[in-house]
Parts: C-alpha cells; structure tokens; sequence
C-alpha cells in the first residue's frame, strides 16, 4: 500500500508546531509544540492521539535543527518516527514565498535557495522555515519535502490592493508590494465559512480576522482573497502581540534622526516590542482582559487601541467587498476571546454586524454562529486549522493519486 501519513512543521521564530497525520481520514495520529527554543527554558509538549497518551520536558532547545531532532524522538517513541515507511512527505509552513511562490512546491535546492533570498523580508520567520525543512531533509533525504507559503492565497489579490503608492520601477527593482500573510489560515477559514453558512465559497464574501499573535484581516470575495492587511513584511495592518501594524512611514525617520535610533534597533522595537506588548508589557489576551478586570487603565488602552484598529479594517473591507456575507474570528485571540468579538462589532449594527451575548459566552471547539437569529452579516467563530490544510495541499501534491487529482 502507499504511505499515506504527512508530517506537517510549521516553524515560527522561537516555537516548532508540529502534527502527524493520516490522510486517509485526514485523522491526527500525533501533535505538539516545542516552545522557547534558543532559550534555557525551552519546553516540548508531545501528544500521540492514538493512545491519548501526552509527555512535557523542559530544558534547554538550542535551535530548530535540535528541536527537530527532539520532535522525531517522540514520534519514535510512540512507534511514529521518521524512519516510518508509512510516512508519504513532510508538509512545511513557509511564510514569505514572494512572488515566486503562487502554489505548494516540491523542495529542491532551487526553491531553498529563493526561500533564503527572501529571508530579509520575512526575518523572524523564513529563516526557522529554512531550518526545518533542511533537517526534515537530512534525516529523511528520501522523502518529498512540500513549502506550502502563507503568502499563496493572497497572489490573487487585484494591482490596486498589491501595490503601493510608489514610483514601480523602484517597487519593481526591489520586489517591494504587498504579499500578506496568514494565508493557508484565510483559505481555510474562508471556506469554512461558506460550509458552516451551507453555502459555495464562490457564493459568499467574507472577512476573516486571524487574531493570533501575529494578526492580519483578509476581505474573500468568492473564495478569491482581494486584499489582505499585512504587506511586504508581516509588520503592517493590525495591532498584534510584539508587532506595531500600521503607522505613519515618517516614525521610522523620525526615530533614526531624532531619536538616534539605528535601523535594526527600530526593526526590533516594531516587530518585537510594541503591538500590545509595547502598549502595556502583556501580549497575552488573557493576562489583557485579567488586568483590565481589574481596572488597570494601561491595559484597557492597549485593548482599545487594538479594537480601534480592528474596526477600521472591517469598515474597510466592508467597503472593499461591498456586500458582506459573515465576518469569520479565528486564531488564539479570534477563537477565544469573547470581549474581542463583542467590542470589534460594537455600533455596528448599521452595517448588519452584531454579536448575541450569550452565543458570543459559548465555549466551543467547532464553527460556530455568534450573531443574533436573522441577522443580515454572519459573525462566526471558525477556528483555523493551518496544519490540516498544509497537509492537505501536501498529500494532494504527492500523495497517492496525485498524479490523478
Ligand atoms: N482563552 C483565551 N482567551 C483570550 N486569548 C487567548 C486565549 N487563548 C489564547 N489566546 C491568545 O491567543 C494568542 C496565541 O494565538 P495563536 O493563534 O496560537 O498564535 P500563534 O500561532 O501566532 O502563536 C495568545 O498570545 C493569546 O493572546
Ligand atoms: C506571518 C505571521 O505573522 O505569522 P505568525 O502569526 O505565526 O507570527
Ligand atoms: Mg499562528
């Protein structure tokens, strides 16, 4: 019988998520996270579904390379490693595939070396994707290593959204538009939507929030993205965890030649320490609303801040779409925090958005409603499954039967 089992990585800067699945049934045989690599309190979660049987160790993980490495012990120890014939490939997120990139591709030496070139517009994320695709390599040279790109889904977006108000031959020369990111998250959610309204994709226009630590709004018309908030790098549109999204260009100049700044210094207060973290020392939505619980007024901005900008994206992309079927949370914060929801939506009734309080309560795992009965706009909690959707697209490319698909 041909394998039929895809392992899916998606590396971010500092954590290794990964899961093991059966593409017969689209089943998990196993999942986990390695946290905090590269720090002295790094942290692996291992979860084998089979026998529902889930182990943690701390201490030190130096890198994704070592990471890796500890992944492919656990698997080995419930009887899932590597070295498994029943594996068929090796599924990886990579988040910036330029312009290059427009679908999954089978890595070779040609498309790690454009992965690298891109390293300087995706810097906190290509260069772990690289690692973890070279080490998948290395211990199974055999096997077919898929890069499915966040930046895929967004290709499809019209000139008017893709460029900037720049002179093109400068933005040509240097590759500069913007790609967005998140997008194998938007495809998915996008579609789960249309299902969970009993709807066709090419039927229905959404606007996804992917609200995680990293955050970005996409507005879908008809299963196609038509614009999206981040832009060349995942540092514009909304207010994230670490990452600042949209200000005045100016900002960047302002700090270097009043503030005496260096560049890289800047690139790390945007990307690293702003967003709400800069706002209030949190980044955490929970550790957010327990403060603001709490009257803490430094955390209540912050949380209106990230609203505030919020809202406008979906006023935007209201305008954008035109006519406007559901607006779809998803991610950590999207999926789970209510007050979000509630607040994001609040005086926008004359647009058909509202969130029912007590649908809005629920504590759930699937798609769900959360606007009032008859309501003209769904607003949907959809939460996103980046995994399955690479191994999906991965298995499609090279598993059994692709050649017929
Ligand atoms: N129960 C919860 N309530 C509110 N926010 C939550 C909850 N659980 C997770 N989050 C938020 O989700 C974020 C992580 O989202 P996630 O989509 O996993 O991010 P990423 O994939 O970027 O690591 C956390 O930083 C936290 O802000
Ligand atoms: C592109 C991006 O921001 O990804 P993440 O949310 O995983 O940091
Ligand atoms: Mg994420």
């Amino acid at each position: 019988m041909s394998p039929t089992r895809v392992l899916v990585l998606n590396s971010g800067s500092s954590s290794l998520k990964y899961q093991l699945l059966d593409m017969r049934d689209s089943s998990r045989l196993a999942a986990g996270l390695v946290e905090r690599i590269g720090e002295q309190t790094s942290r692996i979660r291992h979860t084998c579904l089979a026998t529902g049987d889930s182990r943690e160790h701390g201490g030190p993980i130096a890198d994704h390379d070592a990471a890796l490495k500890a992944v492919s012990q656990e698997l080995s120890r419930d009887g899932l490693g590597l070295d498994s014939p029943e594996l068929a490939a090796i599924g990886h997120r990579v988040v910036h595939g330029g312009m290059f990139f427009t679908e999954p591709t089978v890595v070779d030496d040609e498309v790690l070396a454009e992965i690298e070139r891109l390293i300087p517009v995706a810097p906190l994320h290509n260069p772990a994707n690289l690692t973890g695709i070279r080490t998948a390599r290395a211990l199974r040279p055999d096997l077919p290593q898929v890069a499915v790109f966040d930046t895929a889904f967004h290709t499809t977006m019209p000139e008017s959204a893709a460029r900037y108000a720049i002179d093109p031959k400068i933005a040509d020369r240097h590759r500069i538009r913007r790609y967005g990111f998140h997008g194998t998250s938007h495809a998915y959610v996008s579609r789960a939507t249309a299902r969970l309204l009993g709807r066709a994709p090419e039927e229905v226009n959404v606007i996804v929030l992917h609200l995680g630590n990293g955050a970005s709004a996409s507005a879908v018309a008809g299963g196609r993205c038509v614009d999206t908030s981040m832009g060349l790098t995942p540092l514009e549109g909304l207010v994230m965890g670490t990452r600042s999204g949209d200000l005045d260009p100016a900002v960047i100049f302002h700090l270097a030649r009043v503030g005496g700044m260096s560049m890289d210094e800047i690139d790390t207060l945007l990307n690293k320490r702003s967003g709400l973290f800069g706002l209030c020392g949190d980044n955490d939505m929970r550790e957010i609303r327990r403060r603001i619980d709490e009257g803490d007024a430094e955390a209540e901005l912050a949380f209106d801040i990230y609203i505030h900008r919020l809202k406008k994206y979906i006023g935007a992309y209201y305008a954008v779409l035109g006519r406007v079927d559901a607006v779809a949370f998803t991610a950590g914060v999207g999926e789970n925090a209510a007050p979000v929801r509630a607040a994001a939506v609040a005086g926008l009734e004359e647009l058909g958005l509202a969130v029912d309080p007590e649908l809005n309560a629920v504590r759930a795992d699937g798609p769900r409603l959360v606007s009032p009965a008859g309501a003209r706009v769904a607003v949907a909690v959809v939460p996103t499954d980046e995994e399955l959707e690479i191994a999906t697209q991965t298995y499609a490319l090279v598993g059994a039967g692709a050649n017929n698909s």
